[in-house]
């Protein structure tokens, strides 16, 4: 469970303000261009600090605390693979940055790969795979870090739609035990993936509400910004 207590957290001019509960799960964070969401992962992960309110991870005042320690990891749209390091050592790094693997962790590193589809494309380079493959690694790699919380800022919005749908379908299967927090500007993303979303609406976040009834009826804000 996640909680934002009171949290008020101002950049210049915009305000963002989060009063709610997460329980464990998948949420998507869905809201118009410019009303917070990335600033509401920034401040999960610890990157942006509020001016006011406590973020609460499982009991424990996580508000103070740097982004390295925190139960959480990220993905973005771009996954800053390593070009000149393998897709193994690439993936090896989610566990340990100076590779130093041991035996129980090569392990850990095999079945990731096999886990995302890549059986026998660990000595390859990140160059001689496709973007969907690419997006594997990134995917294999943040799971292997094993953080109960996910981050996940338009993750796969580079690749086509059947491509993307594969991935939300591969990461909602295998990223379980885990509170995951994505950001789309694709509600048919939000329907297919995430059970509950949360509306960021003018820098305020709503609580979570289920998917399909928000998008089914929005209120008026979401529905001009959904066209
Ligand atoms: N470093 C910054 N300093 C001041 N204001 C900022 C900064 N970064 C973002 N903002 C402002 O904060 C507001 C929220 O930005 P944010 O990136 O969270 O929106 P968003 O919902 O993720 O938008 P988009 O969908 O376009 O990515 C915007 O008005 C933006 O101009």
């Amino acid at each position: 469970m996640l909680e934002f207590q009171g949290i008020v957290l101002r950049q210049d001019d915009f305000t963002l303000a989060a009063d709610l509960s997460l329980p464990q799960g998948r949420h998507a964070v869905i809201g118009a261009s410019g009303s917070g969401k990335s600033t509401l992962l920034s401040l999960v992960a610890g990157f942006l600090a509020p001016t006011q309110g406590r973020l609460i991870w499982d009991g424990q005042d996580i508000t103070d605390l740097a982004p390295g320690r925190r139960p959480v990891s990220i993905l973005f749209q771009h996954h800053n693979l390593f070009p000149h390091l393998s897709v193994t050592q690439n993936m090896g790094m989610g566990l340990r940055p100076d590779l130093r693997l041991d035996r129980a962790q090569r392990v850990q590193v095999a079945q990731a790969l096999d886990q995302v589809g890549l059986t026998g494309m660990g000595e390859r380079r990140p160059g001689a795979l496709s973007g969907g493959q690419q997006s594997r690694v990134a995917l294999a790699r943040v799971l292997l870090r094993a953080r109960p919380l996910l981050l996940l800022d338009e993750p796969f919005a580079a690749l086509g739609p059947a491509l993307k749908s594969e991935m939300l379908a591969l990461l909602a299967q295998i990223a379980t035990d885990t509170t995951v927090l994505m950001v789309t500007h694709d509600p048919t993303d939000a329907r297919i993936f995430a059970p509950d979303t949360l509306l960021v609406e003018d820098g305020r976040v709503h609580p979570p509400r289920p998917t399909g009834a928000l998008l089914d009826d929005p209120p008026p804000g979401l529905r001009a910004y959904l066209g």
